[in-house]
C-alpha cells in the first residue's frame, strides 16, 4: 500500500474550511519570521504562502531586524497573529533565544519549551506538526500502533525526540527504538522494526537489507538533489519488502503543513476565547 499525504491533508483542510466558515469576517494570521532563508527553507516558505492563498488565510513574511527579542514581543501581543514560525537557519542570530521568547500559544510548530514539555506530560498545545504528521497517516491509513516495534532513525528536535514520545503517549503506545549517528547495530535495529521511520536526511541511507519483509516503512526526509525532492529511503528497492510506504514526494510533507494550518486554525480558536 502506498500511503500518500494527499487524502490526508484533503481531510485535514477540509475540516480547517469548515471551521473558517464559523469565523465568519475575522481569520487568523500566520507570520514566517526569517533572517537570510536558504533556498530549502525560501521553497518552504513559498509553499506555506501558496496554500495560506488556497484556504484564504493570511501568510506574513517578517525579517530579522537587529532587535529580535523586541520584535517577537510585539508578535506575541498583537492580538491579530495567530502563530509565529520561527524559519530554521535564522542566520546571523540565536535561534534558541528567539524560539524561547516566542508565547507558548503561538508556536504553532512546538518548538519552545513549553509545547515540548508538554509532550512528555501528554497535554502541550503543540506537538512539531512533521512529528504529528507520522502519526496521522498512520491512523488514517488504519496501520495498528499499539504494541508493535517501531524503530526511529534520527534524534532531532524536530522529529525524532518528539516523535518517540508521540508514540509512547497512553493510547497509541507503540515500543520505540531511537537510532542516532553513535547506536551500534542500527541495521539490526532497524531490521527488527514493525514500523521503520526514518528522519535522518540522507538520501538511499535505509535500503532493502534495512527492512523486515512486511514492515510499514514511512519516510521523512526531504533530501533536495539537482533541485528535486527524495527522501531518506531507497523507495524502489525497500518498497517490495513493505506492507505499506510512504512517498517522498507526496508523503510526509504533504500532511506536515496541512497539521501546521490545523494548529494555527486552533491558536486562533483559543486567543478568540481569550485564552492569550
Ligand atoms: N521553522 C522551520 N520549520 C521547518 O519545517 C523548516 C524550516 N524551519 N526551515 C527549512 C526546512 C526545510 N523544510 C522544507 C519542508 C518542505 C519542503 C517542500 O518542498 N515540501 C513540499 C512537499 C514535500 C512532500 O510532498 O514531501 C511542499 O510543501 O509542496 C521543503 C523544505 C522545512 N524546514
Amino acid at each position: 500500500m502506498l500511503l500518500e499525504g494527499a487524502p490526508v491533508a484533503k481531510r485535514i483542510y477540509s475540516e480547517i474550511k469548515d471551521q473558517m466558515i464559523r469565523f465568519e469576517a475575522k481569520k487568523p494570521k500566520l507570520v514566517l519570521y526569517c533572517s537570510h532563508p536558504d533556498d530549502s527553507t525560501q521553497s518552504y516558505m513559498r509553499s506555506i504562502v501558496k496554500r495560506g492563498e488556497k484556504l484564504d488565510i493570511p501568510v506574513e513574511v517578517i525579517e530579522a531586524t537587529e532587535k529580535p527579542f523586541e520584535q517577537i514581543m510585539q508578535l506575541n501581543e498583537d492580538p491579530a497573529v495567530s502563530g509565529i514560525m520561527i524559519m530554521h537557519p535564522l542566520k546571523g542570530i540565536d535561534e534558541d533565544i528567539v524560539i524561547k521568547s516566542i508565547s507558548p500559544l503561538k508556536d504553532v510548530e512546538g518548538r519552545g519549551p513549553t509545547n515540548l514539555g508538554g509532550i512528555v506530560m501528554g497535554e502541550g498545545y503543540y506537538a512539531p506538526p512533521t512529528a504529528e504528521a507520522v502519526i496521522e497517516i498512520l491512523k488514517f491509513y488504519n496501520i495498528a500502533i499499539r504494541g508493535k516495534d517501531i524503530t526511529i532513525l534520527g534524534r532531532s528536535t524536530t522529529v525524532g525526540k518528539p516523535l518517540s514520545l508521540l508514540f509512547l503517549k497512553k493510547g497509541i503506545d507503540g515500543t520505540v527504538t531511537v537510532c542516532h549517528s553513535r547506536t551500534h547495530g542500527i541495521q539490526e535495529k532497524s531490521r527488527a522494526a514493525d514500523i521503520l521511520v526514518s528522519a535522518v536526511g540522507k538520501t538511499g541511507f535505509v535500503r532493502e537489507d534495512w527492512v523486515k519483509e512486511g514492515a510499514v516503512v514511512i519516510d521523512v526526509g526531504i533530501n533536495l538533489v539537482d533541485g528535486k525532492i527524495v527522501g531518506d529511503v531507497d523507495f524502489e528497492n525497500v518498497k517490495e519488502k513493505t506492507i505499506a510506504i510512504t512517498p517522498v514526494p507526496g508523503g510526509v510533507g504533504t500532511v506536515t503543513t496541512a497539521i501546521l494550518f490545523r494548529h494555527l486554525v486552533e491558536s486562533f480558536k483559543r486567543i478568540l476565547d481569550g485564552g492569550i
